[in-house]
């Protein structure tokens, strides 16, 4: 502590007795750490037990000598100007969050100017230690982030699920050109249930999600790919002609059929039926697109699967 208030400066306000001993007494005691440094010169000319133990005493230094890490002059984020009406007089208290350069921690900081006993201005902080909060609220804020993502997504081939799907469908046709084309894809694996039945539940999902895989290696940004249901796919091409979007399903189906997938000792082949449909984007009603790949869809199974059939 730089400097010991004389004991006569005892105060009495309202019937309270307490010396300058008792003050420093009080302050010495609490779990947040107070200081005062002059907001002309940046003397720290009080800091409390608190603060002395986490940063050391001011012995005649500045406030972000002492405070802060690595500074060559006061700090950028200083509050002095902000504590100061208009005309100079000590304003209402700023209240802050600030993660000290020295130790890393963050502090709850409520910054004051008041007048010092001798008439010059000082700030005044009672910083108080919000780290294991911060810390909490971080951990709620990405547990937060992480079920939102989760609501849109489907969990086991982190695609798009249905719901997002038609929300990023319905987002894209907003802005698109009424005049520009608007393809739409329904990708149904065929007789996936002998997957299955075959292989086992965990073999059909791992060839889920490659098939997930091998699609979204095809695709280009803007292609809005999800998981439909079960083990059926949906891809919507915005800006796509039925022509253009016949040939990317004519890929993707080569890209499942030429490659088998391993699965433990057994390699098989997988391949799906493909349905596609495409609209002027202006009179693209999703209901009715879906309605239509799902038809087309249909028929390629019909006609033998492992092939792409587009909708009249
Ligand atoms: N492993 C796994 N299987 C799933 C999943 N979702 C759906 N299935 C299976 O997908 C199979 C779909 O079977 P069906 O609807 O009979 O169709 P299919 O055998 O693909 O035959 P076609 O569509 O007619 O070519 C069922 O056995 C479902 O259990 C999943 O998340 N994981």
């Amino acid at each position: 502590m730089s400097r010991k208030l004389p004991a006569s400066q005892a105060v009495e306000p309202e019937g309270v007795t307490a010396s300058a001993e008792d003050l420093l007494s009080i302050l010495d005691s609490l779990d947040a750490a107070v200081y005062a440094s002059d907001m002309q010169t940046h003397e720290l000319l009080f800091l409390n037990a608190y603060g002395r133990q986490t940063w050391g005493a001011p012995r005649g230094r500045k406030c972000w000598e002492v405070l802060q890490e690595g500074q060559s002059g006061p700090c950028d984020f200083c509050t002095n100007d902000r504590l100061l009406d208009a005309q100079g007089r000590p304003g209402a208290p700023v209240v802050w969050e600030f993660q000290n350069t020295q130790n890393g921690r963050w502090y709850q900081c409520r910054d004051q100017a008041i007048a010092w006993h001798d008439g010059r201005l000082v700030r005044v902080e009672i910083a108080t230690d919000i780290t294991e909060r911060k810390a909490l609220e971080d951990a709620l804020k990405a547990s937060h982030r992480h079920a939102e993502w989760l609501a849109y997504r489907d969990e086991l081939t982190q695609l798009l699920n249905r719901r997002a799907f038609f929300a990023a469908c319905q987002e894209r046709l907003a802005t698109l050109d009424p005049e520009a084309p608007f393809a739409l894809l329904l990708i149904d694996l065929d007789r996936f249930k002998l997957v299955n039945d075959t292989h086992g539940h965990a073999a059909g999902d791992r060839v889920l999600r490659e098939v997930a895989k091998r699609f979204q290696a095809r695709l280009r940004d803007g292609d809005i790919l999800c998981r439909f249901g079960g083990e059926e796919f949906a891809l919507a091409l915005p800006g796509t002609s039925q022509a253009a979007a016949s040939e990317l399903a004519e890929r993707l189906r080569r890209a499942l059929s030429a490659q088998p997938m391993n699965y433990g000792e057994a390699s098989f082949r997988v391949t799906a039926s493909f349905g596609v449909v495409a609209a002027a984007s202006g009179e693209a009603d999703l209901g009715m697109l879906l309605q239509r790949a799902d038809q087309a869809m249909y028929r390629a199974k019909r006609e033998g699967r492992d092939r792409v059939c587009d909708s009249p």
